[in-house]
């Protein structure tokens, strides 16, 4: 496994500019989540590190070699890239072994090593003698997996995969994909336009706007200190509200609040997390409970603050109040401030 370099990478397709100078390091042995909504130039990103097209500018570089962006372009068969689309496109009419040794050289095809991969995507060896249709979308979607994994390649990109599941299997496939990711040590970029996904199965998120890349991080840090406003609310449920800051302390519709990092005196905009929201009697802020979307283990209380904006806190199903019952909000621990650009 490799780790994968990107510098200065552009794509355009006519006027449209797809991918708008992209940095980004994905090191060896770990997953990175490009994360953005519809067209923000995702899909484009991978397949420039597949080799299924070439950058107009800039370098792509696994280890130090240099696949695209200096010469002639590495062929895509020779960049020994896994590639996992979003619904496995397994062959149906091989078995499961058959596809999963279909990437192998020919004189490795009868090789323990099929097993070896069943057992990393933690499928049963019985498996091997199903044919696709006799599986389950996530285990298809492993056995994808497998078959990518099984040539050693240098870097696995994973296109949206499972985005053809429903949510619970979405879930379990992408913990047991990730472990295998891990297992083999393989260097992953995995694109996905859902933040839970993102947060949950990467070492590193890579949010992407517009074709360019705006902030590249581990999950904690992206969520506790995103780049701007968009990226925060982009990132996790927000309140951006308006304020105004004076020596580390920020005045706003839900108080004084104490500020994480320092910013200059005057406006700015903090983010205020819906798990940093207290409700109860004693609370500074007065708020009329107006929907409470009840999940169980938790629950999300939409809140009209007196004289303010209409916020939301999360709060443990035990604790959701009722619709209509006014009251008290506080704020715990410290917020971010944006300044005005
Ligand atoms: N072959 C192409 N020809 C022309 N425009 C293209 C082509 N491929 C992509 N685009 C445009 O480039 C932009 C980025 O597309 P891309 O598919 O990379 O986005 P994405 O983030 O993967 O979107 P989605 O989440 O919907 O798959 C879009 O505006 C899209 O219309």
């Amino acid at each position: 496994m490799s780790t994968l370099h990107l510098e200065g990478v552009r794509k355009a397709f006519g006027a449209t500019v797809a991918v708008d100078g992209v940095d980004l390091v994905v090191p060896e042995g770990s997953v990175t989540a490009v994360l953005g909504p519809s067209g923000c130039g995702k899909t484009t990103l991978l397949r420039l590190v597949a080799g299924f097209l070439e950058p107009d500018a800039g370098t792509i570089a696994f280890d130090d070699r240099v696949v695209a962006g200096s010469g002639r372009p590495v062929p895509p068969q020779q960049r020994r890239v896994g590639y996992v689309p979003q619904e496995g496109a397994l062959f149906p009419h091989l078995d499961v072994a058959a596809n999963i040794a279909f990437g192998l050289p020919r004189a490795q095809r009868r090789s323990a090593r099929v097993g070896d991969l069943l057992d990393l995507v933690e499928l049963p060896a019985a498996y091997g003698a199903r044919h696709p249709h006799e599986l389950s979308g996530g285990q298809q979607q492993r056995v994808a997996l497998a078959r990518a994994l099984a040539p050693n390649p240098s870097v696995v990109l994973l296109d949206e995969p499972f985005s053809s599941l429903d949510a619970s299997l979405r879930a379990s496939t992408g913990r047991a994909v990730v472990r295998a990711l891990h297992a083999a040590g393989a260097t992953a970029v995995l694109v996905t336009h859902d933040q839970d996904e993102a947060l949950s199965l990467a070492d590193q998120v890579a949010v992407m706007r517009a074709g360019r890349l705006v902030q590249a991080a581990s999950p904690h840090v992206l969520y506790r200190t995103p780049a701007d406003a968009d990226v925060a609310r982009f990132v996790g449920g927000a309140a951006v509200l308006d304020a105004t800051v004076r020596d580390g302390v920020a005045r706003c519709a839900l108080g004084d609040l104490l500020l994480l990092e320092p910013v200059p005196d005057g406006t700015a905009e903090v983010l205020v997390r819906p798990e940093q929201l207290r409700l109860g009697d004693d609370g500074p802020v007065a708020a009329r409970v107006v929907e409470v979307s009840f999940y169980g283990h938790d629950a999300a209380v939409t809140l009209d603050v007196h004289d303010g904006p209409t916020v939301v806190a999360r709060v443990t199903g035990l604790d959701a109040p009722e619709a209509g019952r006014e009251v008290g909000v506080s704020v715990t621990g410290r917020v971010l401030a944006f300044t005005p650009r």
